[in-house]
């Protein structure tokens, strides 16, 4: 009896996800053994699969090569959804540009030989130091977030005697069905430059009166696990809106704007996979109806589009190891696993939903209801509250799909438990991205 992966799975999948030949009840990534890689690289384990990534960045280039022809169009992969030097060089060779938000993630880049002019560099609080290492290392824009930052930036590049790139970011007042953690530009959000009070008109003028910055552009982001494309809309109109209004007052036009990133994935409740190509034509309508709506006469900025997630979440797994199970008078039935919420923070902080699969015995029935549960000292370390799964044993391998985005970025060492190892692999090859943390890792931060 062969064994096959429902479509509700593959959507959570890697593309290269396949139950083996040789074994026809186990499952292999690329080729490769899970089981055999659990073995040889320890558990937990995150394995990313480079043609998943290839292919998401391929579906977000050619959605937007096809559908948007009105200007050129620039896709800048949010780093914080995960980020190594290893996939730095991946994500370069796709063409794509990086969104970094940190002096961290600049460094990275810049270990990988990333192209800076590629770069955005946003954050809501970036200090002196990473502005100056971002002017030094010559990224292609700063994003602005509040007056400080533009104050201290001026200051800075007036030091250095440069004339850095600048985007102002705007907040754009734009609602988003979405959990409330990941809102960005509704009203009281923390990020960007008020468009209602003026703050964002007025951002423009101070930068355009001083001159020390070369404005680029406009940035707004609506929030993330974005199902729908009218936030992005809103956003895009609200700027161009703006950028109207600007110049028939200063003659300044953008030569760049972005509606930021937060297109959604597939997860276990809602199944589709949203496609980037109604992000892409729902984004060329919107442009075409605002140079009526608006009269522009202008040459159309260029779009800058900054998906994270959609790019690198269904290329991961976690894989962990059951280390006990454990029935409660409760009704509740425990698996308990060697990580949890070290490792993947985001049940227990937005409730996200996830999924889990067995990597051996394919066959069985899934009749069993569990809580699958964290190593870690807190109730809440709930990875998955419940999941039907085979009647699972300790020693078993759980796979957790969609890994790959936003669990590592932030991870911890909360109980003191080393980080999990990272791979990425292809047909060919097994590489290590991240080796596992070791005791010695830990202990070599106390001074005394
Ligand atoms: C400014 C900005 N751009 C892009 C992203 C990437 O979002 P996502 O990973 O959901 O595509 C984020 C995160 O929400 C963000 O804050
Ligand atoms: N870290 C969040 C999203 C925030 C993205 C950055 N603004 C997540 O796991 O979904």
């Amino acid at each position: 009896m062969a064994v096959s992966l429902s479509p509700a799975q593959r959507a959570l999948l890697p593309d290269t996800m396949s139950v083996s030949a040789s074994d026809p009840f186990t499952l292999e990534l690329a080729g490769h053994s899970l089981k055999q890689l659990a073995e040889r690289y320890g558990t937990p384990l995150y394995i990313f699969d480079r043609a998943t990534i290839v292919n998401a960045c391929a579906q977000y280039r050619e959605a937007f090569r096809r559908e948007y022809q009105a200007s050129s169009v620039q896709i800048l992969y949010a780093s914080k959804a995960y980020l190594s030097p290893m996939l730095a060089r991946l994500i370069a060779e796709e063409g794509l540009g990086l969104d970094v938000v940190s002096g961290g993630e600049l460094l990275v880049a810049h270990r990988a030989a990333f192209p800076m002019e590629r770069i955005s560099f946003h954050g809501n609080n970036k200090s002196a130091e990473e502005l100056r290492l971002a002017l030094r290392l010559g990224v292609g824009r700063i994003v602005l977030d509040n007056w400080s930052e533009l104050r201290r930036l001026t200051q800075i590049a007036r030091e250095m005697q440069m004339h850095p790139g600048v985007l102002v970011r705007v907040a754009p007042d734009v609602e988003t069905d979405t959990h409330r953690y990941l809102q960005t530009g509704h009203a009281t959000a923390k990020f960007g430059f008020p468009l209602s009070t003026g703050d964002a008109a007025e951002a423009v003028r101070t930068i355009l009166r001083e001159g020390q910055l070369h404005l680029l552009g406009l940035h707004a982001h609506s929030g993330t696990m974005l199902r729908e494309t009218r936030p992005y809309e809103e956003c895009l109109q609200r700027l161009l809106e703006l950028a109207v209004l600007l110049h028939k007052e200063t003659g300044w036009w953008p030569q760049e704007l972005s509606p930021g990133g937060g297109w959604a994935i597939a997860t276990p409740d809602a199944p589709d996979r949203p496609d980037p190509a109604l992000l892409a034509a729902a984004l060329q309508r919107c442009i075409l109806h605002c140079v009526d709506t608006l009269k522009i006469s202008q040459p159309l900025p260029m779009l800058i589009i900054e998906p994270g997630r959609s790019i690198i979440a269904r290329a991961g797994i976690a894989l962990y190891r059951i280390g006990a199970r454990k029935a409660t008078p409760g009704g509740i039935t425990y698996l308990f696993v060697d990580g949890g919420m070290a490792d993947n923070i985001r049940p227990a902080l937005y409730g996200a939903l996830y999924t889990a699969l067995p990597v051996e015995q394919l066959e069985r029935e899934h009749d069993v209801s569990f809580c699958v549960s964290g190593r870690y000292c807190e109730s809440g370390d709930m990875l998955i509250e419940e999941v039907r799964l085979p009647d699972m044993r300790e020693g078993e391998l759980l796979l957790l799909p969609t890994a790959g985005a936003y669990c590592l970025p932030m991870a911890s060492n909360y109980n003191l438990v080393p980080r999990p190892g990272v791979l990425l692999v292809d047909k060919e090859t097994i590489h290590v991205m991240e080796r596992r943390e070791t005791y010695d890792d830990l202990l070599s931060r106390y001074c005394d």
